[in-house]
């Protein structure tokens, strides 16, 4: 199994590559690739800790060698939030970068799974789609958008809030990566009970949770070991699907769902392929109902500038 972490000298692509240094299953092979000059250093550092995990550094003019033969692509590329910013402030600068690194990936490992985190995730994952149908290589059960952050952070809140072990609490987030776009379904929550309060201020801590983490570390950019921790756990989820295991995880896919947008994220079994089945996310509460009518539009918005962004 090789995984190439692209973005992989930046706050959550050296978390991330520390997790998956410790974590991917023997014999595995990690591919950093940065424009940064300090990749290969990252690699060298990671290359002493003592896993049977072979890790390689890549710099600027070497994506070629670090995509070739890769089965799993992570994409923590890019510019992070500022304070005063929302992620749709990131698009003129993530744009173009998503865009190039997935030509990459077109055109050399076209077969490999890809998680997007780059933000904003609603509009990169359209992005990357695009791409690789100009490159007639596009796979829809290959691409992720990587919302994982929303969903850990979910279950830390309730099990905080309800004074429950946190290994125990288990909340869907479906929907998109942004405010209002992200919507946790606290109704489908076993075990805890919740006042209509409760779950409106849950719900505003959830969708603002990336926010705080801006707002708290004052211009030093967006959330990196949170985020670091999210992305392994979803790359060592693919990767055990990949290897036979049956794993469900949230992400947002293409759905093809008219009622909803074109990408969604969903429950999602994983498999050898990628994208196994899409599950449904279930009944909706009356709340959680009109909070996703409300977010469509924007959603579909989001996911239009990206199309767009690609076709012109
Ligand atoms: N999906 C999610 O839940 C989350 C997404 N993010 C997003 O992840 C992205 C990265 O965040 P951080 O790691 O904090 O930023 P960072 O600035 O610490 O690291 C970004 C890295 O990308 C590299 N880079 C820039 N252009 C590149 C290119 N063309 N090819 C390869 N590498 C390139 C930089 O050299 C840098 O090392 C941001 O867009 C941020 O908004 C952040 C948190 C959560
Ligand atoms: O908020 C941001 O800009 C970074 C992010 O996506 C998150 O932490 O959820």
């Amino acid at each position: 199994m090789k995984v190439a972490v692209l973005g992989a000298a930046g706050g959550i692509g050296q978390a991330l590559s520390l997790l998956l240094k410790t974590q991917l299953p023997a014999g595995s092979d990690l591919a950093l690739y940065d424009v940064a000059p300090v990749v290969p250093g990252v690699a060298v550092d990671l290359s002493h800790i003592p896993t049977a995990v072979k890790v390689t550094g890549h710099g600027k003019d070497d994506l070629a060698d670090a995509l070739t033969g890769a089965d799993v692509v992570l994409i923590p590329a890019g510019m992070p939030r500022k304070p005063g910013m929302d992620r749709s402030d990131l698009f003129n600068i993530n744009a173009g970068i998503v865009k190039n690194l997935i030509e990459g990936v077109a055109d050399n490992c076209p077969n490999a799974c890809v998680g997007i985190i780059t933000n904003p995730v609603n509009t990169t994952v359209a992005i990357a789609a695009e791409t690789l149908k100009a490159k007639g290589v596009y796979d829809k059960n290959k691409l992720f958008g990587v919302t994982t952050l929303d969903v850990i952070r979910a279950e830390t809140f309730v099990a905080e809030l309800k004074g429950v072990d946190v290994s125990s609490v288990h909340v869907p987030v479906i929907g998109g990566h942004s405010g209002t776009t992200i919507l946790p379904l606290l109704s489908q929550v076993e075990g805890v009970e919740f006042t209509d309060e409760e779950v409106a201020s849950l719900t505003t801590r959830i969708q603002n949770a990336g926010t705080e983490v801006v707002e708290a570390k004052a211009g030093g950019g967006s959330a990196t070991l949170s985020m670091g921790q999210a992305a392994a756990r979803f790359c060592l989820s693919l990767v055990a699907a990949m290897q036979g295991e049956n794993v469900v995880e949230y992400t947002y896919v293409q759905t093809d769902d008219s009622d909803d947008a074109a990408f969604f994220a969903h429950p999602v079994r994983l498999g050898a392929n990628g994208v196994e089945e899409i599950l449904p996310y279930g009944e909706l509460s009356a709340f959680e109902e009109k909070a996703k009518n409300d977010m469509l539009e924007g959603l579909r918005g989001d996911i239009k500038l990206g199309v767009d962004f690609v076709n012109g």
